[in-house]
């Protein structure tokens, strides 16, 4: 097969950078755009020297509509809004769109869920097999234990993220709700403060801590009367998310439309 070509938005930013790196390590792949906003102090520059590499010949640039038109796929860790414009753009000109961005809202969500009707789309909280096999044994554990376990779900991220719960804490909490037959919407507790009174039972709670330049942090907790199950991921090189996210591009590459996940890609639905 020939290589993918491939558009990188958010280029400048921390993702972007390991992102270019680990396209340009890959023979089978190829760098045709690199992406940031108007009026970024980047434009112009190679993507190469962004990424600590020599120059590829790839010049950041703000028009992802041109770049989107000559390219199999574009991989999108950047903000929510912006996210949402690069599928609409993803969507006109048929390729892969692999969206690592957290934080949306729910009509975001469905703005992404509407462009999956013209193009393969895969998005996850979290791109890394650890966290997406952990997801798996998490909704294992929570089917085989009733709501006497305390389920919370406590994460750790760097003091530049600006969105929380992170996305990862999301899909595992997910998980949770999804092992024991229940929905974060009518089960989640997102803050705690005061005199909340003490806990409910099936209660899926969150906790969120931000500092210094943690990559990624999260546990699940099981507390039962007597007895705690632990289950956790530290991620320690953003490397993970990058390989993540070129597997998923990859995968999706001449898939038909459709809104997929890390779970598809990676084989775990029947876990
Ligand atoms: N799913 C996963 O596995 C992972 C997800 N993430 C998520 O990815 C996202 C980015 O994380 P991170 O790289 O750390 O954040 P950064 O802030 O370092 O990078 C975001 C980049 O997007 C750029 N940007 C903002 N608006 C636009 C736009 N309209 N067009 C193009 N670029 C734009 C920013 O530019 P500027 O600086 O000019 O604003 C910045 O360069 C977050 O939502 C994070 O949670 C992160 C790691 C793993
Ligand atoms: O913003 C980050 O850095 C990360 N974001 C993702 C999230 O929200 O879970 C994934 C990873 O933990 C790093």
């Amino acid at each position: 097969m020939t290589q993918m070509r491939l558009v990188v938005v958010g280029a400048s930013g921390r993702m972007g950078r390991v992102l270019i790196q680990t396209i340009a390590e890959a023979p089978d792949l190829l760098l045709v755009g690199a992406v940031d906003q108007p009026g970024s102090d980047f434009l112009g520059r190679d993507a190469g020297e962004l990424a600590g590499l020599p120059p590829l010949g790839v010049k950041v640039s703000d028009d992802p509509l041109t770049l989107f038109a000559a390219a199999d796929g574009v991989i999108d860790f950047t903000i929510p809004a912006a996210t949402v414009a690069y599928a609409a753009f993803a969507a006109q000109a048929r390729i892969v769109h692999v969206i690592g961005t957290t934080g949306f809202s729910p009509e975001e969500d469905a703005k992404i869920a509407a462009a999956a009707r013209h193009a393969a789309i895969v998005k996850s909280g979290n791109m890394s097999l650890g966290v997406n096999v952990l997801a798996a044994v998490v909704r294992r554990v929570a089917r085989a234990l009733d709501d006497n376990f305390d389920i919370e779900v406590v994460e750790m991220h760097h003091n530049r993220k600006i969105d929380a719960p992170s996305g990862t804490a999301l899909l595992l909490g997910e998980a949770a709700a999804q092992g024991r037959g229940v929905t974060l919407e009518e089960n989640g507790v997102f803050t705690r403060h005061g005199v909340t009174g003490p806990r409910k039972a099936g209660d899926i709670g969150f906790a969120t801590l931000r500092g210094g330049t943690v990559v990624g942090e999260h546990n699940v907790i099981f507390a039962g009367a007597g007895e705690r199950i632990e289950l956790g991921h530290r991620s320690e090189d953003r490397g993970i998310f990058a390989r993540g996210a070129l597997a998923a591009a990859r995968w999706a590459r001449g898939r038909k439309p459709g809104l997929y996940s890390m779970t598809d890609v990676l084989g775990l639905n029947d876990f």
